[in-house]
């Protein structure tokens, strides 16, 4: 039955760019599993998705800051073979200096952008090899490759998605595997993230001219899913900067493999 039944798990689905991918997840068929920690976000969504769209719609009130509770949602996962996406969306951003920030913004940010991530992935990753079928999207961002002053913290936890989803793609590609890992980066979208509660920044500090909306992000990174993309960068037009990055990328790693000291190091 599972086989032929097809969900989609969404975290962040509360708000913003999580609550977009359910929508345009419920339009393309899937059931969903939402979760979040705000419970009458997560079942208000939950009702106007399961009536507009037929799906089957669940929710996991979880903060996947804590361990125990990305514990629960993983034994969900991993009983539920009717799983094929997961959207690693949750994520959250405190953009001060090390210097205003606190421990606890720091470990918030690991906690829920690396580990939970990691954790949900490596639990739905070996069924979806099994199976040779299922879609992760990891959500990054442009900051995994800038770093602010304000942003060390943040910009290393999404610097650490994109490799830790660039090597899972080489690993489903050198297998030949049909399972697919898309890595999305979205620029400045206009979330709640973007409030002085969260990331410490209200929306109206941004460039207006460089803010895209939620529905445009998740429908550009969709689109780049259906064209086969593994990194999809929503707001940048030239794509062949995306090449270029990744060419350099690679040219600079080949140039460190010498077992040799670069001449500019060596005693005259
Ligand atoms: N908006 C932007 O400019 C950009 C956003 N991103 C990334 O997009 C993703 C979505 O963020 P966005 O939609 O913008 O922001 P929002 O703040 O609107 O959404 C964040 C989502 O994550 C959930 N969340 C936060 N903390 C926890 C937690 N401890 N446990 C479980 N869920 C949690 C929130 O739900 P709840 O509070 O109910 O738990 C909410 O659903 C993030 O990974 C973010 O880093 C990337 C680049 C740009
Ligand atoms: N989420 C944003 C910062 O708060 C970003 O990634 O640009």
């Amino acid at each position: 039955m599972a086989a032929f039944m097809k969900t989609a798990v969404v975290t962040g689905a509360s708000s913003g760019i999580g609550a977009v991918y359910a929508d345009r997840l419920a339009a393309r068929g899937y059931d969903l599993i939402l979760i979040a920690r705000r419970a009458d976000r997560l079942t208000a969504l939950a009702d106007r998705l399961s009536t507009q769209y037929g799906v089957g719609v669940k929710t996991l009130v979880a903060d996947l800051e804590k361990s125990d509770d990305v514990a629960k949602v993983e034994d969900v996962l991993a009983n539920d073979g009717s799983i094929k996406v997961l959207v690693n969306n949750a994520g959250l951003a405190r953009l001060r200096t090390m210097a205003d920030s606190s421990r606890d913004d720091t470990r918030a940010q690991i906690a829920l952008n690396i580990t939970a991530l990691t954790r949900l992935t490596e639990t739905v990753l070996p069924a979806f090899v099994a199976r040779n079928e299922g879609t992760i999207i990891n959500v990054a961002s442009v900051l995994a490759v800038k770093s602010w002053a304000m942003s060390s913290v943040y910009s290393g936890t999404k610097a650490y998605v994109l490799m830790f989803s660039r090597g899972i793609q080489d690993e489903l590609a050198n297998a030949k595997s049909s399972v697919r890992l898309q890595v999305v980066l979205p620029a400045s979208t206009a979330t709640e993230i973007w409030t002085e509660g969260v990331s410490g920044i209200p929306l109206s500090a941004l460039g207006q001219d460089t803010i895209m909306s939620a529905e445009d992000c998740v429908d550009a990174a969709l689109a780049g899913l259906d064209k086969g993309e593994l990194v999809t960068m929503p707001s940048v037009e030239d794509d062949k900067l995306l090449s270029a990055y990744d060419t350099a990328r690679e040219a600079l790693f080949t140039a460190t493999q010498t077992g040799t000291p670069a001449s500019r190091y060596r005693k005259t």
